[in-house]
This record gives structure tokens, C-alpha cells and sequence, in this order.
């Protein structure tokens, strides 16, 4: 089955891979990402932390697209204390852009306890048209579930998913399939990149093996399969046209199982999430807020 277009819950479709540009540094990432939409991607993410929102802008402006035939999502990541509504100028202003397709709040660390507060400034950005699709990333159930009174629900939660963590992310799959909130994976490649020799390596080899293909594109294939947005990267040409051919690879119900089979046997969310819980250092701020607080009083 060919990708997927995705229709977001407000009606708006998203290609269902898109190009990530977390980690590359500024000085590759004008070629990189020429070199993902020469191969066929229309789809670039990047967030206001990674530093290279002007070089993926300068990458959009020479390829002469007309705006609607790329989708760009970006990310409001807290930078310099900065809140939704300046962080998207700022963004805007980088990529060059008058509007991004999709605005993610980036963590809920972002926001929390206050997350129906900072969902309604992202709510503004969309009023205003600054960008068309809101959203979320790396929230919970239990973030998401803030949000049930607001005006608009997230069209987006995007999240880590690979097959060692499908079995404990199904809960929050399954919340936001019955919300209408759609997923974006991102990191589908940690068994190879992180983990590799664990146990998802002997289905994933055995069928990439069967079908003709690489590993990852397994990987990618089996994100395809659960009707999310792939998110993955390379500088390398001939990966991404791998990462594009999966568009025309489909793995059987039994392949599906073998592989969250053997995800289930590796080690899970805990060795994996990093941008969910709170930050140790904050809990530690907030205890010596809590002491100075109680010495003040006593
Ligand atoms: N919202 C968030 O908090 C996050 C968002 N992201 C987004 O998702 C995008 C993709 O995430 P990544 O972790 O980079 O994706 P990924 O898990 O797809 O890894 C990509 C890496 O895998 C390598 N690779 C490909 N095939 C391989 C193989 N056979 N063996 C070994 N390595 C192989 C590639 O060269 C590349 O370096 C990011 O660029 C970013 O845009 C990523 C992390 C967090
Ligand atoms: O998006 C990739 C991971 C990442 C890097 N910096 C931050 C800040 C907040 C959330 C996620 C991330």
C-alpha cells in the first residue's frame, strides 16, 4: 500500500513521511534537506531547538516549491524563556515562511501544570493563521486529557515509537485514535541506531531478508502499518531513497506480530523516553522553593 494520506481532525492531510532535522548541524542541513525533497520527501521537521530553522528555510526558498506542495512542521521548544507566541514569529521569520503546516508544543514539560494555559496561546497562533495545524509532542495520556475542555483538540501528538516501546505506548495509541489525534513517530530506527543484537533483530533481518529489502525499512514499514507519520533522517542519498521506496513495502499480519512479539522481549520504555518526565532539576528547584517556602512561615 502506497503512503497514506492522513487527514488530520481538521481536515487538513499531512504526507505520512516526513524528513527529521533534529541533530543536524547548521552548516549541512540547506544540503540535507535539498537532498530529501531532490529524492522525493515533502515533508520537513524541525523544532526552534534544533538551531537550523534558517538553513532549512534557505533550502525551501531554493528549491522554488510553491508553498502548498511541501508541508513544514516546527516546533515551540521554550528557548531563551521565549512563550508560543514570539517563538513562532521568530520561527516564521527564520523559515522564511508566513505560515508553518504544523506548531508542536514541543514537551509537556513545557507547560505543565498549566496545559490548558499554553494550549490556548498555541490556540491564538492558529487564530491568527500562523500556522494552519496545532499540536503536541511527547504528551500522555494524562497531558492530553487537560486538554479534553479546550476548543480545539491537538490534530497531532508526537511521540517515540519503535517496537520496544509499542506494547507500553498502546494505551496512549488507542487514547488518541478515540480523540481523533493522530501520531507522529519519531526515533522508528532505535533497534538498529541504539540497539542493536536485541531481540527485534531476528524478525526484522528475517523479513527484510524475505522481501528483498534493508532493515530499516522493516522498521519504517511497521510504522506504516499502525497509520502513523514517519519521522526519520540521513545525510545519506541512498538511505532516503530506501526511507521513500517503503512507500511499496507491506508486511503481513504475521510479520506485524513477530516484531511487537519481540519488542515486548526488549527493554521498554524506561530505557528509551527522555522528554516526558519531569526534569530532576526542576523537582529539585521546586523542593527548594517547598523548604524556603515553609521556613519563610515557620
Ligand atoms: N519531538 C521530539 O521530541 C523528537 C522529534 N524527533 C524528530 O524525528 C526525526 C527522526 O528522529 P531520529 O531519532 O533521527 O530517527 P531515526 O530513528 O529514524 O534514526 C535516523 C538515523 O538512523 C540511521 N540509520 C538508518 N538506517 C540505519 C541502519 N540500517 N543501521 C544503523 N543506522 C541506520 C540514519 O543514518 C540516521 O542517522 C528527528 O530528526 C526529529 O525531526 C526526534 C527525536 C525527538
Ligand atoms: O526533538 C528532539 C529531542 C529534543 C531536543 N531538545 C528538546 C527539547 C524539548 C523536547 C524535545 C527535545
Amino acid at each position: 500500500m502506497p503512503f497514506q494520506e492522513i487527514k488530520l481532525n481538521d481536515g487538513r492531510i499531512i504526507p505520512q513521511i516526513g524528513f527529521g532535522t533534529w541533530k543536524i548541524p547548521q552548516e549541512k542541513t540547506q544540503d540535507n534537506v535539498l537532498t530529501a525533497i531532490d529524492v522525493g520527501f515533502d515533508h520537513i521537521d524541525t523544532a526552534q531547538v534544533y538551531g537550523n530553522e534558517l538553513q532549512v528555510g534557505e533550502a525551501l526558498k531554493e528549491t522554488g516549491l510553491k508553498r502548498s506542495d511541501i508541508w513544514v512542521t516546527t516546533k515551540w521548544s521554550g528557548v531563551a524563556g521565549t512563550r508560543p507566541a514570539q517563538a513562532i514569529k521568530q520561527s516564521l521569520e527564520k523559515l522564511g515562511l508566513s505560515y508553518v503546516d504544523l506548531y508542536l508544543i514541543h514537551s509537556p514539560r513545557l507547560v505543565r501544570p498549566n496545559i490548558l494555559q499554553g494550549w490556548e496561546e498555541m490556540q491564538d497562533i492558529h487564530k491568527q493563521g500562523l500556522a494552519k495545524s496545532i499540536g503536541v509532542s511527547n504528551f500522555l495520556v494524562s497531558d492530553l486529557q487537560e486538554l479534553e475542555s479546550a476548543a480545539i483538540t491537538p490534530a497531532m501528538n508526537q511521540i517515540l515509537l519503535h517496537p520496544y516501546v509499542y506494547k507500553q505506548t498502546k494505551p496512549l495509541l488507542d487514547y488518541c485514535a478515540q480523540k481523533d489525534i493522530k501520531i507522529e513517530a519519531y526515533s522508528p530506527l532505535i533497534p538498529l541506531t541504539t540497539y542493536p543484537g536485541g531481540p527485534v533483530d531476528k524478525p526484522v533481518y528475517a523479513i527484510a531478508e524475505r522481501l528483498g529489502v534493508a532493515p530499516e525499512q522493516v522498521l519504517l514499514a511497521w510504522i506504516k502499518s499502525k497509520g502513523a507519520v514517519i519521522l526519520s533522517t540521513s545525510s545519506k542519498k541512498d538511505r532516503l531513497e530506501r526511507y521513500i521506496a517503503v512507500a511499496d513495502i507491506d508486511l503481513t499480519e504475521e510479520d506485524v506480530e513477530a516484531i511487537e512479539a519481540a519488542g515486548a522481549k526488549g527493554p521498554g520504555l524506561a530505557r528509551f523516553r527522555k522528554y516526558v518526565k519531569p526534569l530532576a532539576l526542576g523537582l529539585a528547584a521546586q523542593a527548594a522553593v517547598y523548604v524556603a517556602y515553609k521556613c519563610l512561615l515557620a
